[in-house]
């Protein structure tokens, strides 16, 4: 019998419907999860559901009845991967559920920040309306989204949908071609052009060895046209310190952020402590969490566990022996 573990199940939100598997199985479900109590929560499992409580290798070397990791979510930077990899632990993740949800949720924090609707609220609420007189006043610069210039980075599911949905805004989209690879065709714009030419910058990468930081320092200096930078991807592909400093400097016109290095983040993390300004706009990791979105996610999840358990595996990201 398939003992399966929800390790986070508060993780989605408790209105969604989460099907019973179509097999006999014991399903326990813990609301959340600290890393300290994952062992001994996962002892005899087969099947771990995680959204984003961390598995790492220390914590699966004691789990030998585990075989399959089910992520709820598209990112799966919370488990070793390599480790499952070498040891026959088959992971799979949730694909292409945000592909409204995500994009939409962009757009919304880009449409806010190129029009100042934060200034312009908070000017609303003050009396500046009155005080200026007249039926309307300029205090903040609006810019269109026609013919901006938008660099994506990352080309999968969200980063294709968000070019689709640029261009109904009459945008220019440019796919990044990977920081540091030459030759990916032209298709791809160059990475330090990306950077030079765009006036908005939007990440749909995942969390990797070889994304971690991409956007930091020096990214922030070869921008010429003090583009805004929106990341609903993961917290650790930008430098949250570089993007505070070039927000301060100006190099950047603002930030859209859904996601943070550490979630929650701690009081002093510097884009928190950024999130007051005007220019930034700080969610907390709600873009993918349309009602919409969230139930197809809990649907693909049950059918990635009883796919598994079926003997014809789906969205696995590695063969497993
Ligand atoms: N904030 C939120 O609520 C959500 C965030 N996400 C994040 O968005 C990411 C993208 O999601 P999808 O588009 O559905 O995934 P996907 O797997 O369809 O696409 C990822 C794309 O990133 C590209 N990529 C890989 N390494 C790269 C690199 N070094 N530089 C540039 N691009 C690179 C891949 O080639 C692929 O085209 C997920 O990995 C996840 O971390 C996903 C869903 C919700
Ligand atoms: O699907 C994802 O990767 C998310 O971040 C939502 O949990």
């Amino acid at each position: 019998m398939q003992r399966i573990v929800f390790l986070d199940r508060s993780t989605i939100a408790p209105q969604v419907r989460l099907r019973r598997p179509g097999f006999e199985h014991e399903l326990v479900e813990h609301q959340r999860t600290a890393p300290e109590e994952v062992v001994r929560r996962l002892d005899g499992a087969t099947i771990a559901i995680t959204n984003k409580v961390p598995l790492t290798a220390a914590m699966l070397e004691q789990l030998p009845r585990l075989r399959l990791i089910a992520v709820a979510a598209t990112g799966t930077d919370c488990v070793d991967k390599a480790w499952c990899a070498d040891h026959g632990v088959a992971v799979s993740n949730i694909r292409g559920y945000a592909v409204n949800t995500v994009p939409e949720h962009t757009f919304a924090l880009m449409l806010a920040l190129r029009r100042n609707l934060v200034a312009y609220r908070d000017d609303v609420l003050r009396g500046r309306w009155q005080e200026a007189g007249q039926f309307c006043f300029f205090d903040h610069a609006i810019h269109d989204l026609a013919g901006a210039r938008l660099g994506i980075i990352g080309d999968g599911v969200l980063g294709q949908r968000v070019a689709e949905i640029a261009r109904a805004f009459r945008m220019v989209p440019l796919f990044a071609a990977h920081k540091g690879v030459s030759g990916m065709g032209s298709l791809y714009t160059p990475w330090q052009e990306m950077l030079a030419t765009s006036d908005i910058i939007t990440l749909h990468a995942p969390l990797t060895a070889a994304t971690r930081g991409m956007i930091a320092r020096p990214e922030f200096e070869a921008m010429k046209r003090r583009p805004l930078i929106v990341n609903t991807a993961r917290g650790g592909l930008v430098d949250e310190a570089a993007l505070v400093q070039a927000l301060d400097a100006g190099q950047i016109s603002g930030a859209g952020f859904d996601v943070v290095t550490s979630e929650p983040p701690e009081p002093d993390n510097v884009l928190l402590r950024a999130a007051g300004r005007h220019n930034v706009i700080l969610t907390p990791h709600v873009a993918w969490a349309s009602d919409e979105a969230q139930q197809a996610l809990a649907d693909q999840l049950m059918d990635n566990i009883e796919g598994f358990v079926a003997g014809r595996p789906r969205h696995l990201l590695q063969r497993v022996s």
